[in-house]
């Protein structure tokens, strides 16, 4: 399968109404559950059945390293997305410490960090060791481009035949979010200053050299002042292969009927993108939480998506979207545990 071929179907209308209407007969005020039982409704429609599982499920973490990071966007050293690839696994990190807590299984795939890990933890699909500096050329090659796209898409693809029901996405990579606010701009025909925000914690003066370096980039590559609808340019020009891999994996979600739990705004960028490349792909994406970053409003509000979660996290690494787990263990336990208006007992207050 490749992800050119994805081909979604809308949302399945008839499960969604079924579930409106089992949820409105449940021993509770008519819309009582609020957003959860928007959000149940939403599965119902992705899954096409009232009566789905929301367990196993899988976060796919995908690690690279970003050459603009020579630019000094960052506030971290480029070695901590190696470190913590190893250390993610180990169990020890935010998105790890959380799965454990909500039972969710983590994958993290090494697309380019720029070292070798020496560790038979992470699974290891180098492009090459970290993509170039976007702000001088392109930060990868089509084909580069291409390459992770596919291999996102295979891995969500994968993650689901092994017979998971949701997947996470989540990403780690110093120097991202300088990659992703280009992203965004360039599909949305934004400047830097409109998209670009603290990523690791910068300074005010580092965020201003950031900002310039992203409106340098998207001029280097003809892209100012202007919404540009070629994916895998835009991916190439100047994206990241951890983001293009998290488009893949989103589209292998829309290809499968099951649904993605987007993060931070790593993951509205890379949404951005495979919404480009299959309109309505958004349908299969669950809004978990609101990035603290500062173009993230502007990103959720181009996709149309309504976050659940709002409490200030930017960790990245699909962290954000394990905090929305123990809402979909909620609405399985509601379908499976309460009495509907007809099954409560009348009789026992005489
Ligand atoms: O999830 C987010 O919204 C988010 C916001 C800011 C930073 N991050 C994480 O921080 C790293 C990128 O930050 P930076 O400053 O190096 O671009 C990368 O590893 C992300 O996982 C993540
Ligand atoms: C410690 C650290 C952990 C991270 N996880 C994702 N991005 C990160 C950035 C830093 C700096």
């Amino acid at each position: 399968m490749n992800y050119n071929d994805t081909k979604i179907q809308p949302l399945a209308y008839d499960a969604m109404k079924q579930m409106q209407l089992k949820l409105d007969n449940l021993a509770k005020p008519v819309k009582g559950l609020g957003r959860l039982e928007e959000l149940a409704d939403h599965l119902a429609g992705i899954y096409g059945t009232t009566t789905f599982n929301v367990k196993p499920r899988k976060c796919l973490v995908f690690a690279a390293d970003n050459g603009v990071v020579k630019e000094g966007v960052s506030a971290s050293p480029q070695k901590i997305t190696a470190i913590q690839a190893v250390n993610m696994m180990k169990g020890h990190t935010a998105v790890a410490a959380l799965a454990k807590a909500y039972e969710c299984d983590v994958q993290v795939y090494d697309l380019g960090i720029n070292a070798d890990l020496h560790s038979p933890l992470v699974k290891e699909h180098k492009i090459s060791y970290s993509t170039k500096d976007m702000l001088i050329e392109p930060a990868m090659t089509r084909q580069e481009a291409a390459q992770a796209l596919q291999f996102g898409f295979a891995m969500g693809i994968k993650a689901f035949k092994e017979g998971n029901e949701v997947i996470a996405i989540g990403e780690l990579g110093m120097g991202n979010t300088t990659a992703a606010s280009a992203i965004v701009a360039a599909v949305l025909g934004k400047t830097g200053e409109e998209v670009a925000g603290r990523g690791s914690n910068i300074s005010d003066e580092r965020l201003k050299h950031k900002v310039d370096v992203i409106n340098r980039s998207l001029a280097r590559a003809g892209f100012t002042n202007q919404k540009i609808d070629d994916a895998l340019k835009i991916l190439s020009e100047v994206g990241a292969y951890e983001l293009g891999a998290m488009a893949g994996a989103i589209l292998a979600a829309g290809a499968m009927h099951k649904p993605v739990l987007l993060d931070g705004f790593l993951s509205y960028s890379a949404a951005l993108l495979a919404n480009l490349m299959v309109p309505g792909i958004t349908d299969y994406m669950i809004p978990t939480h609101k990035s603290k970053e500062h173009g993230s409003q502007i990103a959720l509000g181009a996709l149309k998506l309504y976050p659940y979660i709002d409490i200030d996290m930017c960790v990245g690494e699909g962290s954000g979207a394990m905090m929305i787990l123990p809402w979909l263990d909620g609405i399985k336990s509601v379908l499976d545990n309460m009495n509907t208006l007809q099954e409560m007992d009348f009789n026992f207050i005489p």
